[in-house]
Order: C-alpha cells, then structure tokens, then sequence
C-alpha cells in the first residue's frame, strides 16, 4: 500500500549550475525532478545550496563598495540572504509553471526567508572550510588571496576555491512560519544556502560572517518537521568507497557502523561528499523508521522507488 512521506530534499549545486543563465535552465530539470515526487503523493520540502552563487553576490558587493566609497562593504550573511531570493525566486517559478503543467494548478509554493542560529563559540569559526564561488586555477587563487585576503584551498581535486567559515545550525529561526506551511500543504523552500547564519544578542539576532552547510541545515529541518525522508540530490548517482580509484565501488546501502567505519577511513572528502554522509547518518540515527538518501537529481524518483541511491538507515 503506498505510504505518503514527508520528505526534505536538499539541492546540490547541479541543481543550480553556476551563472544567472545556467541556474534558469537548470531549475527545470530540478522542478520536473522534484515534481515527480510530488505526482507520487509525497509532501516535499526544499533546501537548497548557494556555495558558487554567495560567492558571485559577495564578489559583486565587494567590487561595488571598492568603486563607490559611500557603500560600505556587504556583510556576508547578507549575501546569503540575498542567494536565498535569487535562488528561491528562479526555483519557485519552475516549481509553479512544472507543477502547473501536471494539473497541480492550486499548490501554492512559496520561499522562506530563513535565518538559522550558530553558536558564535562555534570553533568552525576559527578554522574556514566552507568553499564558495568558484572553481580556480592555484595561479587565480594565489592572486585573489594576495588582493583581498582570502582563504583559499583546494576542493576534492576540482580546483581552488575560497574558503569561509561554517559553523553547526543549531535552531531553525522561522521554524513555525514554515511548519505551517508544509502542514497547510504548501511547497516550501527554506534553509537556502545552508540558511542566514545568525547568533542570538539578547533579543537581537545578529549576522554572522559565515555560510552554513545545506546538508546540515537540511537534517536539522527534516528531523524539526518530524519527515519521514531525507533525501540529499547531488551529482553522482551513488556514494562510493575507494572513489576515483580502480577498485571504486557504488554502495546500495549503509549501516550507521559502516557508515562511521567508512568515515573514519577518510572514504569520503570533506567539503564535498563527507558532510552529506554525516547529515544522512545524523538523520538516520534520530529515529529506526527514518532514512536518509543520497542520489542523482534526475534518479530521485527511481530513488524513492528503491531502484537506486545510497540509503544510509540504523
Ligand atoms: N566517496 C565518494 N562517493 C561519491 N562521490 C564523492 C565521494 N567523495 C567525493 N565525492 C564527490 O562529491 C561530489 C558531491 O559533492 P559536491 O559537489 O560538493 O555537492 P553538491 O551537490 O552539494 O554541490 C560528487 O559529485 C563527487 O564528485
Ligand atoms: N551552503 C551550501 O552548503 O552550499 P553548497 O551546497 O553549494 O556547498
């Protein structure tokens, strides 16, 4: 008997593609994707990443404040709100118009501006490792290093980026507003970019100069929401063992134990394959009847059938 879920999703950067150009293009095949999942039955909330696009906002403010000295630099949190309207605006329309062309002609979706709180005792902090913007040669990252001061690393051996910090989401602001709306049967995208990290002053919440990682958030907002899924798009089909090796190998399915085994033999790279791991194990951990899956944009539906996928479960 089919059984309706509540399934958070969490969109990787194939979801978005690089420029303003490429994410109009790419949000189709994303909506067609996650609508599959919709005609299905199941009740679909969206996060998405923002890694190359809060870079291109923070360069272009920075570029505009060194032009124009009457405009003061933009803090990165701003940023970060900022990718979640761009992103949240584009996606929320290729959502409406796929939805639409089903028929689904009254499901309202909607963005959330979302603020999540860090711990500013957070020692990620202390030790940038969020890659944003994107992909350059050791050349162009020692020149932008020099110019403007920043960290710059390589990223599971696809390049240099930029790195800033990425403290733990430890409570969803808007939490709420947006169970609410999934409860009111909405298509809500929220947590964007990992969500606008903000630390509590008092009653006043202040940015911080950090970018959140989107896995994270995701978990924490499917375990808030009580979902039943986490399911974690990216852009390969499986997570390997041995990855990019000759003896590589996709796995099906992962226990919490090998998981951990599998984590503590470095398997899988920081910055890119690690943190979606632990946030599906994290999931998975929280509750027996809850699972977590990591698969293709384009194979969530076979995924969710149980036809492809890594699914990481206790
Ligand atoms: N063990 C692994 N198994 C599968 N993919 C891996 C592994 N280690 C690193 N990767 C890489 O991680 C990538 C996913 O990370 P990334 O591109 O940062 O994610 P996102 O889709 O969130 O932007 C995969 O496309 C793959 O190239
Ligand atoms: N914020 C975030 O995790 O972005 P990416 O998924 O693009 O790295």
């Amino acid at each position: 008997m089919f059984k309706r879920k509540r399934i958070v999703i969490a969109l990787g950067g194939n979801a978005l593609g690089n420029t303003l150009p490429e994410q109009m293009i790419a949000v189709k095949s994303t909506a067609h994707a996650l609508c599959d999942l919709i005609e299905q039955g199941h009740q679909v909330v969206v996060v998405h990443g923002n890694g190359p696009q809060v870079g291109m906002i923070n360069n272009a403010m920075a570029a505009l404040s060194r032009e124009d000295e009457s405009q003061p630099n933009t803090p990165l949190s701003v940023c970060v709100a900022m990718s979640q309207a761009y992103i949240g605006y584009d996606l929320q329309n290729a959502l409406r118009e796929e939805l639409r062309k089903r028929g689904f002609v009254r499901t309202p979706v909607v963005t959330v501006v979302t603020q999540v709180r860090v711990d500013e005792n957070d020692p990620a902090f202390q030790n940038p490792s969020k890659p944003i913007g994107h992909f350059l040669t050791k050349d162009e990252a020692d020149r932008q290093a020099k110019a403007y001061g920043h960290i710059m690393k390589e990223d599971s051996g696809r390049g240099y980026r930029r790195v800033v910090a990425s403290p733990k989401p430890v409570e969803i602001v808007e939490l709420d507003a947006i169970s609410s709306l999934v409860d009111a049967g909405k298509i809500v995208i929220t947590c964007g970019g990992g969500g606008i990290p903000v630390t509590l002053q008092g009653d006043h919440l202040k940015g911080a100069s950090a970018v959140i990682d989107k896995d994270y958030a995701s978990c924490l907002l499917a375990k808030e929401l009580g979902a039943d899924m986490l399911i974690i798009l990216t852009a390969v089909e499986k997570v390997a063992v041995n990855f990019g090796k000759e003896n590589e190998k996709w796995l099906d399915d992962l226990s919490l134990e090998e998981a951990m085994q599998y984590c503590d033999e470095g398997q899988f790279a920081p910055g890119s394959m690690l943190p979606k791991v632990q946030a599906a194990m994290d999931f998975a951990a929280s509750d027996p009847n809850r699972t977590a899956m990591i698969t293709l944009l384009e194979k969530a539906k076979e995924g969710i059938m149980g036809e492809t996928g890594t699914r990481i479960h206790q």
